[in-house]
């Protein structure tokens, strides 16, 4: 079992922790392979490590990125009040059809440190004139925060990584750029093509997301906060209004919750973090965040190992003041899942119950439960080694290997030797879908130890 802390940590894989990945694989939950920066054959070279352990794999598409094709200006620092040409021939080329950029409209490059604004759309090519300057080079990423994108959510390049994904068997497919459910269902129909289960990540880090995350909520396993491209897209101050508005959005619908990037920034160069990183950890937890996401700590970062450490211990220490200082339980109910939840919540609260053990197949009963925030612990034994490694995202969720029985009794009897292991004495709960058999949960058994 994991040590005590409930928050999870999801790490991004490249050259800062490939070769160190085992001193830390006690310590994360989960490995992001950015598929902007990674291939499939950089991918192969960890499936072995992360399935003996258990870990989470998930594989985070590129999405439609839009970048600077050809920068063709002599002086590439472009100055306030410069008038640039964007277009085929012109100053700077995108990789994007610019008919669909309108006057009025921003258009930020390298994370948005040079602000452009169209003043003149003339179809071929676009006059825009420059906000604020600075260097720009070929490669650069650019948002177009007031632009409609219209281009497939999902190209030839990431329709691969899909099929990669369900044929190594990733948790976890991350979609980039998602701008509405209809972005969500072209990605689970192409997953459902290769017959795969894997569970879809919407990241929330463009205006347009922003502004559909309900619906995007609904029809998606999990929610991200990607404060990255988020804060190009919106002004910065809106970060923790909307980092909150989401992971709210995801506990309403029972959904996991990610909040990534920036984490633990400082530790990019240095070994300890600022207090003003340490605190955004916690808050994030209190917010409601499932899971915490490492990035540039390390894939380029000076120390990735004590990054993680850092996260683990700061997570560890913040999930104990959960009920003192963590959002409010908002978990939407819908069908007999919540309610059942609920129920467990309730009984924990009035019982003072120690453990619950929620045996499952598909994983869904310890998610749902695990929304409410309860303090107890949350095990969730399971004949199937892939709802381990879902569930390892999943707050405070801690599951493990139980053999397949064909009778309730030794479920039952099972779940109390792990009862005897857990917590010696004490009330504790046991959640069970009866007649057995892989049907939904629907029956809660108080024991007794
Ligand atoms: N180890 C096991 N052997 C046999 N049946 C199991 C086992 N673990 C869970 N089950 C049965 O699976 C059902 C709950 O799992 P599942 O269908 O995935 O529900 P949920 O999605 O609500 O978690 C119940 O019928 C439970 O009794
Ligand atoms: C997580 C994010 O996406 P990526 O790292 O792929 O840019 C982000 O923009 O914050
Ligand atoms: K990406
Ligand atoms: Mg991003």
């Amino acid at each position: 079992m994991q040590n005590c802390r409930k928050t999870k940590i999801l790490v991004t894989m490249g050259p800062s922790l490939e070769s160190r990945l085992n001193e830390a694989i006690n310590l994360i939950d989960g490995v992001r392979f950015n598929m902007s920066h990674s291939t499939k054959d950089y991918c192969e070279k960890f499936l072995n490590i992360l399935e003996k352990n258990n870990i989470a794999k998930v594989m985070d598409l590129k999405g439609i990125k839009i970048r600077v094709k050809k920068v063709r200006l002599k002086n590439k620092i472009l100055k306030e009040r410069d008038k640039i040409v964007i277009g085929k021939n012109g100053d700077i080329e995108l990789n994007y059809n610019i008919n669909t950029i309108d006057e009025g409209h921003f258009i930020l490059i390298n994370d948005g440190k040079v602000k452009l604004k169209v003043e003149k759309n003339e179809n071929d090519k676009i006059i825009a004139v420059v906000i604020v300057g600075g260097e720009i080079k070929e490669g650069m990423g650019v948002n177009l925060p007031d632009t409609k994108i219209e281009l497939p959510i999902i190209d030839k390049q990431d329709r691969g990584n899909i099929k990669f994904a369900v044929e190594k068997d990733f948790e976890y497919i991350a979609l980039s750029f998602v701008r509405n459910k209809d972005d969500v269902k072209e990605l689970k129909d192409i997953i459902e093509e290769y017959k795969g289960d894997c569970e879809v990540i919407s990241k929330i880090e463009t205006k347009e997301g922003l502004k559909n995350v309900k619906e995007i909520g609904k029809v998606s396993d999990g929610l991200m906060v990607a404060r990255g491209d988020l804060g190009v897209e919106v002004p910065i101050e809106r970060i923790p209004i909307e980092q909150k508005n989401i992971l709210r959005i995801a506990n309403k619908y029972g959904i996991l919750s990610i909040t990534a990037t920036q984490i633990l920034d400082s530790m990019i160069h240095n070994p300890y973090p600022t207090r003003a990183e340490v605190t955004d950890i916690a808050n994030a937890i209190y917010d409601g965040t499932d899971c915490l996401m490492l990035s540039n700590e390390t894939t380029i970062g000076k120390y990735p190992i004590e990054a993680i450490k850092v996260l683990n211990k700061v997570a560890e220490v913040a999930d104990k003041h959960y009920e003192e200082f963590g959002d409010r339980v908002c978990l939407e109910v819908k069908s007999v899942d919540e309610g059942l939840a609920y129920a467990v919540y309730e009984l924990y609260k009035k019982l003072n119950c120690k453990l619950i053990i929620t045996p499952t197949y598909s994983g869904r009963s310890a998610k749902i439960i695990s929304k409410l925030r309860i303090n107890s612990k949350i095990i969730a034994p399971t004949p199937n080694l892939k709802t381990i490694r879902k569930l390892r995202l999943v707050w405070g969720v801690n599951s493990c290997l139980m053999e397949e029985f064909n009778d309730i009794e030794n479920i039952i009897n099972a779940c109390r030797d792990i009862a005897k292991r857990e917590i010696k004495s004490g009330i504790y709960i046991v959640t069970l879908g009866h007649p057995i058999g892989k049907k939904k949960t629907n029956t809660v058994k108080v024991e007794y130890i």
